[in-house]
């Protein structure tokens, strides 16, 4: 069968009631995978972590949103432990696991299974097409800010959205059905034929707000209030945007400031994912973002001094967390 002639007749796998499994159960994926819960479909939640899985299963999940607080029965269990075969995969683990966890959900794909990450960081395509067909994979990026306050109990504020499409970006009719799964569960998802220069944006994004709070404990909101800070954030976003350009991607500066004062004006005081990392002793994804920029860099022969500073002093700052 022809990739293309797979994407028409599968399709409808993603309408009539998919088997969701969200694969990391943590901030995104309990985020997420709640809200399409809450919609009504069918979710299971893939973890590693036994303290995630347990407490999901005993207490459900709690999402504290601009919407109010709600709960929900859920059901959470290691990958080994589900045999239902999944129509959707939401691939939310940070980028250093996706594949130690595609590894472990081989056995719930099948040919026709969406692979979805709106994971950050380059290079996330090609890291899951090491293990399903990339024409069945759909990237993006996302807005909502998450944190987990414990296990299975989420905290997002402020306004958010994602955008997403086929990691081919042919537009095949799932793409269509998976925005309307979203858009229908309250997760506001737009369709975007430039996605990779848009995860470039998002990149370029998270390269500046994320390292710079991880290294300092600062918030974006606090990062608003030194002019110094801002002018770092602002040198970041300006070499990446270099960076991009010579590895041929079109990207504009001045919408990836906007969304960086974005998020220091509407989401003051969400801990970035990376600065989540650092203050619960875990790894970083540094080398998907400010690291993924250098070697970019580097391929095309420039410098990116400013994203390798960062860069070298997460790479620290993590030391110092994880062997604490
Ligand atoms: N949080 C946010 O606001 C945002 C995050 N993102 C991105 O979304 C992705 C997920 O982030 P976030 O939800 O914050 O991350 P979390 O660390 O909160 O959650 C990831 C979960 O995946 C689990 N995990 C690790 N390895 C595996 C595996 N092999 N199989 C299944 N699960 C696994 C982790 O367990 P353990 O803890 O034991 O490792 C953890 O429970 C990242 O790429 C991040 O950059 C994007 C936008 C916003
Ligand atoms: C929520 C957002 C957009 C803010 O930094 C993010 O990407 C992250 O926390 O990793």
């Amino acid at each position: 069968m022809s990739d293309n002639s797979l994407a028409q007749t599968s399709a409808s796998a993603l309408t009539a009631q998919p088997h969701i499994a969200v694969v990391g159960a943590g901030a995104m994926g309990c985020y997420f995978g709640g809200l399409l819960l809450k919609a009504g479909h069918r979710v299971t939640f893939i973890d590693v972590n036994p303290e995630q899985i347990a407490t999901i299963n005993r207490q459900g999940l709690i999402l504290e949103t601009d919407a109010g607080r709600s709960e929900m029965p859920a059901t959470a269990a290691l990958a080994a432990d589900v045999t239902a075969p999944a129509d959707l995969v939401i691939l939310f683990t940070k980028t250093m696991h996706t594949d130690d966890a595609m590894r472990s959900i081989q056995h719930l794909l099948k040919t026709d299974t969406v692979i979805l990450s709106l994971q950050n960081g380059l290079g996330n395509a090609d890291k899951i097409a090491q293990h399903h067909d990339l024409s069945r994979i759909a990237v993006g990026t996302t807005l909502v800010p998450a944190d987990l306050h414990s296990p299975g109990h989420v905290v997002s504020h402020g306004p958010s959205s994602s955008r997403m499409m086929d990691a081919n970006t042919q537009h095949p009719e799932w793409v269509d059905h998976l925005a309307a799964l979203f858009n229908s569960a309250g997760l506001t998802s737009v369709l975007d034929p430039d996605i990779h220069s848009v995860i470039w944006s998002k990149v370029a994004f998270n390269a500046a707000l994320n390292s710079i709070c991880a290294v300092t404990g600062a918030t974006p909101g606090r990062i608003a209030e030194v002019e110094d800070s801002v002018q770092l954030a602002r040198s970041v976003v300006h070499e990446t945007v270099l960076t991009g350009k010579a590895k041929g991607i079109t990207l504009d500066e001045a919408h990836i400031w906007d969304n960086v004062e974005m998020a220091m004006r509407e989401h003051p005081n969400h801990k970035p994912s990376m600065l989540q990392d650092i203050e619960n002793g875990r790894a970083t994804e540094i080398d998907s973002i400010n690291g993924a920029i250098v070697m970019a860099a580097t391929e095309t022969g420039i410098d990116a001094p400013v994203n390798r500073t960062l860069c070298q002093l997460v790479k620290l700052k993590q030391h110092l967390a994880v062997s604490v």
